[in-house]
């Protein structure tokens, strides 16, 4: 049995980071960036205009004669002059020379002349050369998640191509003879591993496998499997290492131990058990145990992998309500922040409870000790399962 600081860090201390691939642009969005974004070349590459009007060159008269056009389709390739205008459209190419656009509500047009109603200042209405990226400058780092925005920026840079992390494997197994699939009738229904796969349903993770093993011959098959495809496997019920019907056992003659029990409450019984580079977690089959198991232990091992920053937001706050039991462990509370203070007595703290995931917000960690009155300081986690 550990600590639940030991048992962070027994599981991240030999991580190592998944390879990386090229995938085109289109597919790369929500992936992990596996490179710096670097511009090759100003953005935009030329003076645009920003808006419809007369591309003028400053100072000049108030009469001006049109030289021309540049549309977006078709650049003007001459050179103005002062008191020459060209027409221009929004994003069109300024032709050489110019340094204004003027507004073409503030112009009156009569055959080849153009009368400025209302005199631009210098530089006004222009898209610069370099306003949007300069050359040697990052548009994005390693280890982030490429949005549709830095899509459509890479897209804007001329990328075809981006180096990206694998995509980490996941396997979801079901452990228990009582379990029946969501479409069965029946009293013990498999509803976590359909609701992890529902979590995990990420573009930079990919679910190799979500099935029920209902025996040890299945348990151990699935398990060999998932050993060749998989980074992480993640099994949720018979997670009590003395169970009589051999979860512990077949884990053991597959996987060498990082830890098994934690010293918190719930989610005490949990294992962590690696072969070679893979990764096995047993979380227990009561809810509120294995989504604090994942949200301490397995969130941020997804990160590091998939080469993600990972810092636990957490801060000292007060209760805001008094917890009348003792605790032997870390205890961990569902609850929310009112006023800095932290509230969980609407919440269901049992174990087996999905009560309270909808309206949590937070999770406060206990020392162990006696009861905790109003006020006692507490360590609070902002809660999430974002990957
Ligand atoms: N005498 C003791 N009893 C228990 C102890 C103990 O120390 N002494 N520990 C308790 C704690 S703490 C936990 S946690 C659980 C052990 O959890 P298990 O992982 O062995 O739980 P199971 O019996 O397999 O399942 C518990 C509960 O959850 C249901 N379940 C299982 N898998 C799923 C699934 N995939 N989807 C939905 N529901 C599932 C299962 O049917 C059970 O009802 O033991 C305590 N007992
Ligand atoms: O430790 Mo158990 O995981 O409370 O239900």
């Amino acid at each position: 049995m550990v600590d639940v600081e030991k048992a962070k860090i027994l599981i991240l201390q030999n991580a190592s980071l998944l390879g990386t691939e090229y995938v085109s642009l289109k597919d790369s969005i929500g992936r992990i960036l596996a490179e710096d974004i670097k511009v090759e070349e100003d953005v935009p590459a030329r003076n645009l205009s920003a808006m419809d009007g007369f591309a003028i060159k400053l100072p000049c008269d108030d009469k001006c004669k049109i030289i021309g056009e540049s549309r977006t389709e078709r650049p003007f390739l001459g050179e103005i002059s002062q008191n020459e205008a060209v027409k221009v459209s929004t994003g069109s190419v300024l032709p050489k020379g110019s340094n204004a656009v003027v507004l073409i509500e503030d112009t009156l047009v009569s055959s080849d002349v153009v009368y400025i109603k209302k005199m631009p200042l210098e530089g006004r209405n222009i898209f610069k050369m370099g306003e949007e990226y300069e050359a040697g400058s990052i548009v994005s780092y390693n280890g982030s998640k490429i949005s549709p925005f830095d899509f459509a920026t890479f897209c804007r840079l001329n990328k075809t191509k981006v180096k990206v992390f694998k995509k980490v494997k996941i396997s979801l197994l079901a452990v228990g003879k009582e379990l029946v699939s969501c479409e069965e009738e029946g009293l013990y229904k498999n509803f976590l591993t359909p609701t992890f796969e529902e979590i995990l349903r990420r573009p930079h993770i990919e679910i190799k496998r979500n099935i029920i093993c209902r025996n040890n011959y299945e348990i151990e098959g699935e398990l060999k499997k998932a050993l060749d495809d998989s980074d992480i496997i993640i099994s949720f019920g018979n997670a009590s290492f003395d169970s009589s019907d051999g979860l512990f056992p077949v884990v053991q003659k597959i996987f060498e131990p990082i830890f098994w029990r934690v010293k918190m409450q719930p989610g005490k019984s949990l294992m962590a058990f690696k072969k070679n580079k893979t990764y096995y977690f047993g979380l227990s089959g009561n809810v509120w145990a294995a989504v604090l198991g994942f949200y301490l232990f397995i969130r941020p091992l997804i990160f590091l992998l998939s080469g993600q920053d990972y810092k636990f937001k957490s801060f000292e706050s007060v209760l805001g309500e008094a917890f009348n039991k003792n605790s032997k462990e870390a205890r961990f509370l569902r609850g929310t922040l009112i006023d800095n203070k932290f509230y969980f007595k609407k919440f269901s703290q049992h174990s087996h409870s999905l009560k309270g995931f909808r309206d949590m917000t937070h999770i406060a960690m206990l020392n162990p000790g006696p009861p905790q009155d109003i006020g006692a300081k507490v360590r609070v986690f902002e809660f999430s399962l974002e990957v």
